[in-house]
């Protein structure tokens, strides 16, 4: 098949062009180019019209239902040279109207156009649009804009809600990746997180840095008398007082590994942490969970309590190690008390 000469594309292109620009522009000029003799199929309609009359009220509801510019992106054109006073245009783009109603952006729409030039003059014969849409008009619509609202709307509330649900599994996931499974108090990778946060406050505010360790007495012993499930029951008893002496800002009860505990004490002393150790041991006292079989009858915990300010001599592992050497003092002192500070 021979293509147009040059100067038959360009009037192809040219009478494409002017169509496009003034349906895109709202430009109510576009009505002066159909024919008399014209027939068109709108983007949702499934009749055919050929009542001029009819159609340029369509277009002018058109152009009143969306008065602002509408943006096509064209995807491709064809232009075919039919006889010497016919020409054919057929494009396919996606539709940007100026509204939020993005899927519609996301249909390919076809646009047939016919022109015939009637003495002398082009004019539009026909215009079919195909609009894929799966959403039926509201009233005179042309475009289906209310379904569309409708189900933007929808859609809009279901990703919401979909993003709800997923903020709160994620803020569900995060709070579990910190608390220990048995407990339900921190667990081992919030205190250090937080051991190391406190440590950075303290040293910007040259203040020290208090921690106490706590650890079960006898505890083997516990387990082999009352068995492991009983255990496991005497640990959380215990994370829960533990818990209830961690009352101010940035103070924390946590699991350290095991029956050893924490407790992050950021601007306490080494006196007002030996003291917070005594409060909870009287309260583990007072729990009176019967421990058969060592002196005390009861379950009892040692705590070894130690201050750092921090500087460029220590780190956060020498305040652990220092709590930590407290508590081994604790055990060999004849367990249940606090002990404070370094060897
Ligand atoms: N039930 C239970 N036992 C645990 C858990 N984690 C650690 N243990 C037990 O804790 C016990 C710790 O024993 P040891 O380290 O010998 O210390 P202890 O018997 O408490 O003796 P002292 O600390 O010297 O007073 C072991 O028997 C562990 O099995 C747990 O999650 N549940």
């Amino acid at each position: 098949m021979e293509s147009p000469p040059p100067d038959r594309l360009a009037l192809m292109r040219t009478l494409f062009e002017t169509y496009r620009q003034r349906y895109l522009n709202r430009d109510l000029r576009l009505l002066d180019d159909f024919s008399d003799n014209f027939t068109g199929y709108t983007g949702c309609g499934d009749f055919l019209v050929h009542d001029l009359a009819q159609w340029q009220a369509i277009t002018r509801t058109d152009f009143a239902q969306v008065p602002q510019p509408i943006h096509w992106e064209m995807l491709d054109l064809q232009l075919q040279d039919l006889a010497p006073d016919v020409v054919v245009a057929v494009a396919f783009f996606h539709i940007h109207l100026p509204l939020a109603a993005r899927f519609l952006a996301d249909e390919t729409a076809r646009l047939t156009l016919i022109f015939r030039c009637e003495a002398g003059v082009w004019k539009v014969a026909h215009s079919g649009i195909s609009l894929p849409y799966q959403v039926g008009t509201a009233g005179d619509e042309v475009y289906p804009l209310q379904s569309l609202a409708e189900r933007n709307q929808l859609l809009e509330s279901e990703v919401a809600a979909r993003t709800a649900e997923l903020e709160e599994a994620n803020r569900q996931l995060a709070a579990l990746s910190q608390t220990d499974g048995l407990t339900h108090i921190a667990n081992r990778r919030l205190f250090d997180t937080r051991l190391a946060e406190e440590w950075q406050r303290a040293c910007r505010h040259a203040q020290p840095l208090t921690l106490a360790m706590v650890d079960v007495d006898y505890f083997k012993h516990y387990n082999d008398s009352y068995g492991h499930l009983a255990g496991d029951q005497a640990l959380q008893a215990l994370a829960r007082l533990l818990a209830a002496h961690a009352r101010r800002s940035g103070e924390l009860a946590a699991r350290y590994g095991g029956e050893e505990f924490a407790l992050l004490l950021p601007g306490s002393s080494l006196k007002q942490a030996q003291a917070i150790g005594r409060d909870f041991l009287a309260d583990l006292d007072a729990l009176a969970l019967p421990h058969a079989g060592i002196p005390l009858g009861i379950l009892t915990a040692s705590v070894g309590v130690a201050s750092l300010v921090p500087g460029p001599d220590n780190t956060p592992a020498m305040l652990i190690e220092q709590a930590d050497a407290a508590l081994y003092r604790a055990k060999q002192r004849g367990r249940h008390r606090v002990e404070a500070g370094a060897a």
